[in-house]
């Protein structure tokens, strides 16, 4: 696969070995910085991976910051993204198989590199599971998102 990376200047320290991981597993990465640790803002370098991704010039996208929240909120903003932040293999295997989730928001200053390391493997070696989550997931999408394939939304209690 391809896969897009990206840090702000709290996730730079692990961007490098997660990078190198991740060649190593066999995939091709696509390093969307930044090129130091000079303090930049994460939103810049969350929406570059998001629109890479929803575009389609790659096929899932990991991105790092302080905590790995901010930088996925971001993310998750663009159309057709499924992003959030995790710090857990568990919740990475979950992240894929109930939610199709196509960026990940990892903690460069709370995670170590080794359990990051994990997670990363995890979210790219675990399939959608589909069935029953197939419809809750195009709910997320909504009907003006572009991965939206038509499945009726029914916002149950919704006014
Ligand atoms: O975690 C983050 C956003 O969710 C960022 O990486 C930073 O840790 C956070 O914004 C604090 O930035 P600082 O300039 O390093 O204090």
């Amino acid at each position: 696969m391809r896969i897009a990376v990206a840090s702000d200047h709290a996730g730079f320290i692990q961007k490098a070995p997660i990078i190198e991981h991740i060649r190593s597993l066999g995939h091709e990465v696509i390093d969307l910085g930044p090129a130091t640790d000079d303090r930049v803002d994460y939103p810049d370098f969350g929406d570059k991976v998001g629109r890479m991704v929803a575009r389609g010039d790659a096929d899932r996208g990991v991105v790092i910051c302080g905590t790995g929240l901010g930088i996925a909120m971001t993310a998750d903003k663009v159309p057709g993204i499924r992003a959030t932040a995790i710090q857990t293999v568990q919740f990475a295997e979950l992240c894929r198989e109930h939610n199709d989730c196509n960026v990940i928001g990892l903690s460069g200053r709370f995670v170590p590199l080794e359990l990051n390391e994990q997670i990363v493997d995890t979210f790219l070696t675990t399939e959608f599971g589909g069935g029953r989550h197939t419809g809750r997931v195009q709910k997320i999408m909504r009907e003006d998102d572009p991965s939206f394939e038509g499945v009726p939304v029914d916002f149950t209690g919704q006014e």
